[in-house]
């Protein structure tokens, strides 16, 4: 088939890189490939959550490469992903994408991706902090925050760079080879100390607390373009239109929901469940309001305990097989754990798997309930685990609070749902509402949906 016009669509993920090729006549995907970064490093704390932004972006690189000729059609780029981290680079960094390969000299412009995963910034830390003007409070895994402590215990990172942005925004300055951070509001909500109602960063609060606020980038809405590609690039010819980056969680929201009587749980890396609301409701322990498109918002339950705790189950298991000298693949034993008998259902075993805290409550980790002397089994542990995680975000966001919003239908988005069974059984058994499983690459397709929608002129 012939395609006119094609938006590209790419999801920095914390777990891999995704793209999507949206058709801009049927607003339908013709094309979409997953790639893992592998760019989990050693942090520099230990209770840091860092990542390898070059692994990041040979990811990237080789998503983009794979749909060959057909990317001659791309006239834009929408890109989203990761949101809360951060990451510092020199405007060089920048300027050096497009003028060698990467090398260890690259590296040395720009700084690890602190992740929404890093936890460095404890309790006792965060206390010291200001109170930030905005509805929305600063956790730990918060840029801004992660710069309030770099600032403390690591300037040098601070003194090396001069921009920073969460992995998308760099990835939106690579690709206009312009220096210069620019952030949309999705983002830059996601950093704390920033008021949405009037779009700005609480510069006051933070020049008060010492803070660089000649770091920070500007801010722009969703749907601003940012600038143009500026070298073609696999095929992907010069000048097409660059979207400014946007939070993955909106756009695995604008991908899937088609209605405003959807809720969308989206299980990937982390958790959440989210609906479209058009103002900011008194908030609860566990729901926020993040900015979504158009001056309404996200009603969010963003869990901490997502895919990775199945990811941290299966590597425990893979360690006690080969500590017993026996072998399998990871993709083995995650093929056999999904495929166990189910006669656990019946199990008393109650499993909670908070092992990595919940940003409302960092102290408490994870705990097994009930453990029988026959209920210590593989099958029991594992569903145990995945019934946990839906569990728990029906604590965090209850089906009271959606009946009450009007939901009548939850979308299941993110690779986990797709290929997990007892998530998917479990998701319609606590919410008791109708369950309709989207394609796994959502964000993807949504920040190129996103861009179409934005510009419906150059699509014409
Ligand atoms: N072989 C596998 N089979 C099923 N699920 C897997 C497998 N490998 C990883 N996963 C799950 O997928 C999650 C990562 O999903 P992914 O869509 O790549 O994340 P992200 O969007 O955060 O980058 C892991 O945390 C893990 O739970
Ligand atoms: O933490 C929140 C919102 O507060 C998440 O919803 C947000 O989407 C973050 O980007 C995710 O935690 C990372 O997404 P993913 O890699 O798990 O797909």
């Amino acid at each position: 088939m012939d395609f006119e016009k094609l938006i590209l669509g790419i999801d920095i993920g914390t777990s891999s890189v995704k793209v999507s090729l949206l058709d801009s006549c049927t607003s339908k995907s013709i094309y979409a490939k997953s790639v893992p970064t592998i760019s989990k490093i050693n942090p520099s704390h230990q209770k840091g959550d860092e990542q390898d932004v070059v692994k990041i972006l040979k990811a990237m690189k080789q998503c983009i490469k794979s749909p060959g000729k057909m990317m001659e059609k791309v006239k834009a780029i929408g890109i989203c992903g990761q949101m809360h981290g951060i990451v510092f680079w020199d405007e060089k960094f920048v300027h050096n994408f497009w003028d060698s390969e990467f090398t260890s000299k690259t590296d040395k412009f720009v700084s690890n991706l602190y992740t929404w995963q890093d936890a460095r910034t404890d309790f006792q830390f965060l206390a010291k902090l200001p109170k930030p003007h905005s509805h929305l409070k600063a956790y730990s895994g918060y840029g801004c925050n992660t710069i309030f402590w770099l600032k403390e215990n690591q300037p040098e990172i601070l003194s090396n760079f001069n921009q920073c942005g969460t992995i998308q925004d760099l990835i939106v300055s690579i690709l206009c080879n312009q220096g210069k951070s620019v952030m949309s509001t999705h983002n830059a909500a996601s950093w704390g100390y920033f008021n949405v109602t009037d779009c700005s960063w609480n510069i006051d609060i933070l020049t008060e607390a010492n803070f660089p606020v000649h770091l920070l980038p500007s801010v722009v809405q969703p749907g601003i373009n940012v600038g143009t590609l500026y070298e073609t690039l696999y095929n992907i010819p010069k000048g097409a239109v660059v979207g400014v980056a946007l939070g993955d969680l909106q756009c695995s929201v604008i991908a899937t929901l088609t209605t405003m009587t959807d809720a969308v749980i989206n299980i990937s890396t982390s958790a959440q469940v989210a609906f479209i609301a058009k103002e900011i409701e008194t908030q609860c322990d566990g729901v926020e309001y993040f900015p979504y498109f158009e001056n309404h918002f996200l009603a969010v339950a963003a869990s901490l305990n997502g895919g990775n705790v199945l990811d941290s189950f299966v590597r425990s298991v893979f360690s006690w097989v080969s500590a017993l000298g026996l072998t399998i693949t990871e993709d083995e034993l995650w093929n056999r754990l999904l495929h166990l008998s189910p006669e656990e259902n019946l199990t008393p075993l109650i499993v909670n798997p908070l092992i990595f805290g919940e940003r409302h409550n960092p102290t408490t980790y994870g705990s097994l309930i009930n453990v029988t002397n026959n209920n210590l089994t593989l099958s029991e542990l594992f569903s145990g685990f995945c019934k946990g995680i839906i569990n728990n975000l029906l604590k965090m966001m209850p089906r009271e609070m959606l009946l009450k919003a009007g939901i009548q239908r939850i979308i299941g988005s993110g690779s986990v749902i797709n290929k997990n069974h007892i998530i998917k059984t479990q998701i319609e058994t606590c919410y008791n509402l109708p369950l309709s499983v989207t394609m796994s690459e959502d964000s993807a397709f949504g920040a190129a949906l996103a861009l179409l929608k934005n510009n419906p002129s150059l699509f014409n």
